[in-house]
């Protein structure tokens, strides 16, 4: 069974932020991630961690202004002096809290931009050399254009490519399987396919983005699956508990704590 990290920002809402880590530890999770951490100093998060015996699987850097709309900035050319901060804003929380993977997001831009593109291959070059000395990998998730009209990486051959083109050994695919099912389905081919390049995978029903086990895919097929490809990453729980975070847990499997 992989090892599953609660993610904060959508599970334990019941809670308030902070408190969610003590939460997630009681359920039986080894692992969070959340968003953004930003609202809060990098030391209180990693209390939280710490006092609970957490890790921290995962977080986006600085996404722009997130309530007028922004969705990442990485794509965006005027915005390379931003993009360049909001890196190292994230390696100070990377740092403190001891994660190992930052979720880079593009923002909304024509996928077919020439300028936009060229803006998103300096901004992960940038990325990728700044966390590498850390031993950070730096992911890229391709978004369904449902949830995220707009968004300039919205497929899963786009971020495959990139990645290739690349050849950042450090620039990873974020492969949620919620959004690779309405974008393309053939999940379990994706993920046969794509694993080698992925560093992080997260989970939720399709369509309505719930507890696994509720939609259309099978997914206890799918962690079959990721056990025999031998996937040693998180899966992370990116899902809106239908009625109650503690309600939700029948399909969670704990995973010994390491
Ligand atoms: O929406 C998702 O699936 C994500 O993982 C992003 O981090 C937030 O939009
Ligand atoms: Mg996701």
């Amino acid at each position: 069974m992989p090892r599953f990290a609660a993610n904060l920002t959508m599970m334990f809402g019941e809670w308030s932020f902070l408190d969610r880590f003590a939460e997630a530890a009681e359920a039986g999770f080894t692992a969070v991630e959340f968003l953004f951490p930003y609202e809060h100093q990098p030391a209180e998060i990693a209390d939280r961690l710490e006092r609970n015996g957490l890790e921290q699987a995962l977080f986006n850097l600085p996404p722009g202004d997130w309530a007028a709309g922004e969705r990442g900035l990485a794509a965006l050319p005027e915005r390379a002096a931003e993009f360049r901060d909001s890196v190292a804003r994230a390696l100070d929380y990377a740092l403190a809290t001891k994660a190992r993977r930052l979720h880079v997001m593009a923002g909304l831009a024509p996928s077919g931009s020439a300028e936009a593109g060229a803006a998103y291959r300096e901004a992960l070059r940038h990325a990728c050399a700044a966390a590498a000395p850390h031993g950070i990998d730096i992911l890229i998730e391709p978004l369904n254009k449902r949830d995220m009209p707009g968004y300039f990486l919205d497929d899963f051959g786009m971020a495959a490519d990139i990645i290739a083109e690349l050849g950042l050994p450090n620039l990873k695919l974020q492969f949620d399987i919620y959004h690779r099912q309405i974008l393309h389905g053939d999940v379990t081919r994706g993920l046969e396919a794509l694993l080698p390049i992925t560093g992080h995978i997260q989970i939720a029903s399709v369509p309505l983005r719930q507890e696994p086990g509720t939609g259309e895919l099978d997914d206890a097929r799918l962690f079959a699956t990721l056990d025999e490809l031998d996937y040693a990453g998180f899966v992370g729980c990116e899902y809106r508990p239908r009625a109650g975070t503690l309600e939700g847990l029948a399909w969670f499997v704990r995973a010994p704590r390491r």
